[in-house]
């Protein structure tokens, strides 16, 4: 593929950037393998084309993979003036709404940023701690020694009361469980890479009522918004009522009806639907595949186990919550399991609103430009040995964010970022106080899709043994 969009550094030497070809038929095998296989696709690419190439270009506009650090780094520099991002985003619009962060631009944006942000820091977080321990508890207690159970599950129901409960600050109730099996229904959807294929081909949402795939997720997401609705109009009288006498709650859902623009003005039961949806969708199920991931290596490697289990018994029978995200083993078990196998193999492109010239490389407005994490992640220079899951990388090495990005960068970087590590650390560590482990099949696992993220295959199996 001949292209207008070309490196211009070193000694002027004059590479043009080049990628995959091919329309009509071919196009769609493409588009297809990077579905079912983003990572495979991605490896190839790079062994054929270096670690930046391009697709499109052509008759669409060009979409760059960056692998280049000094070329992600320049990308997350970008601010909402030379980029657009939320317009790429229109995949997740069936999912979401309109008024999602994750399709918002521009001072739109901003603004949903700025109001949901504070929800995501230093004290509210912290008074989660213990809600989170408790909620692990409550999911494992019925688990029999020596039972094998599918992994999956159990922690997708875990991540989905944490967020409920911390998102919405919702209670033991019908409208809790409700929400919870709607919430399962329709992530199940797209539980398998066949299924994930409705996503990614609009052509294929067709609502031919109830029994059809797509017009059953339709169905499911109608009675989702009635629920959702519902608590937000409670919530609001709620807080109408109670005034200044309610008791202090922390919950997101309080936190964002309160919450006000430079304006002061507050959202909308349409944008504080739209928003909550969106961390429900973009906060469960990421952290499910990375806590299933997480088990899985520790189980798979027991020199990992051992450090792990012994880093923990250092904090003596009941470790503090506070304690526990500290250590920095832990710590770094959890940084390698989103480095190895990134949950989102690449960030959300970004498209360049005026010509730039980025670490070099020359692009022309309407170019997509596009970090992608996996490459990135197993760059031979930045993680020896890359392929090998080896935490003690993050304890001998600081990486810098345009070197590790689980999360994304730059103004759209990941808003929940600090809970999900949270998250992560305290599950982990309280499901290997109450129990001993062990991997149903000992052999290694690919990641697979599930929806728009990679995860582990859904069929992944622990023994589990009970401690006390
Ligand atoms: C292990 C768990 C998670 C992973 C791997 C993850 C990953 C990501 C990634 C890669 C992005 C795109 C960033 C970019 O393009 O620069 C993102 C955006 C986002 N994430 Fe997460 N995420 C996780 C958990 C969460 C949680 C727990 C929440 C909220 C409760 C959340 C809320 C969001 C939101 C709201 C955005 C959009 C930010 C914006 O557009 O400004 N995520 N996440």
């Amino acid at each position: 593929m001949t292209s207008k969009f070309v490196q211009t550094d070193t000694a002027s030497q004059y590479q043009q950037l080049k990628g995959p070809e091919g329309k009509g038929l071919k196009r769609t095998l493409r588009l297809l393998r990077l579905v079912l296989d983003p990572m495979g696709y991605m490896e190839d690419n790079v062994q054929r084309y270096g670690h930046v190439f391009q697709i499109g270009g052509d008759n669409s506009p060009p979409l760059i993979y960056a692998g280049d650090p000094k070329l992600v780094q320049e990308i997350f520099a970008l601010d909402a003036t030379q980029v657009n991002t939320g317009q790429n985003n229109g995949i997740l619009r069936a999912m979401v709404g309109d008024y999602s962060i994750l399709l918002l631009d521009g001072n739109a944006h901003k603004r949903q940023r700025k109001l949901l942000m504070p929800s995501f820091h230093g004290d509210y977080l912290r008074s989660y701690r213990q809600l989170i321990c408790n909620l692990t508890r409550e999911i494992s207690a019925n688990w029999q020694s020596g039972q094998s159970i599918v992994a999956r599950p159990p922690m997708q129901k875990l991540t989905l009361s944490i967020m409920l409960q911390a998102v919405f600050g919702l209670r033991e109730g019908t409208r809790l469980s409700q929400i919870q099996s709607l919430m399962s229904l329709m992530l199940d959807s797209f539980a398998y890479p066949i299924t994930s294929v409705f996503l990614f081909f609009p052509s294929l949402q067709k609502d031919w009522g109830r029994w059809s795939p797509w017009g059953r997720f339709i169905y499911w997401r109608e009675q989702l918004r009635q629920l959702i609705y519902d608590e937000i109009r409670d919530r609001r009288q709620y807080l109408e009522q109670a005034g200044e006498t309610s008791e202090k709650r922390t919950d997101i859902l309080t936190l964002l009806i309160q919450a006000r623009d430079e304006n002061g003005e507050g959202m909308s039961d349409l944008e504080l639907h739209d928003e909550l949806i969106t961390l429900l969708f973009a906060g469960h199920e990421t952290t499910t595949s990375a806590l299933v991931w997480i088990l899985y290596w520790i189980h798979h490697l027991p020199e990992v186990e051992t450090k792990i289990r012994s880093e923990l018994a250092s904090l003596g029978s009941s470790p503090d919550p506070e304690a526990i995200t500290q250590l920095p083993y832990l710590s770094a078990v959890c940084q390698e399991a989103l480095r190895i196998y990134p949950i989102a193999p690449t960030t959300f492109p970004r498209t360049l609103r005026q010509s730039m010239t980025l670490a070099g490389y020359s692009f022309e407005a309407g170019t997509a430009v596009m970090p992608a994490t996996y490459i990135i992640h197993h760059r031979e220079d930045l993680y020896p040995e890359s392929k090998q899951f080896r935490p003690e990388r993050f304890l001998e090495h600081q990486y810098a964010p345009h070197e590790y990005l689980p999360f994304g960068g730059g103004h759209r970087r990941c808003l929940g970022s600090a809970l999900a590590m949270m998250e992560l650390k305290l599950s982990t560590a309280t499901l290997l106080q109450d129990f001993n482990f062990s991997l149903s099949r000992s052999g290694a696992i690919r990641p697979a899709r599930r929806g728009l993220t990679m995860a582990p295959p859904a069929s992944m199996k622990i023994r589990v043994f009970k401690k006390r």
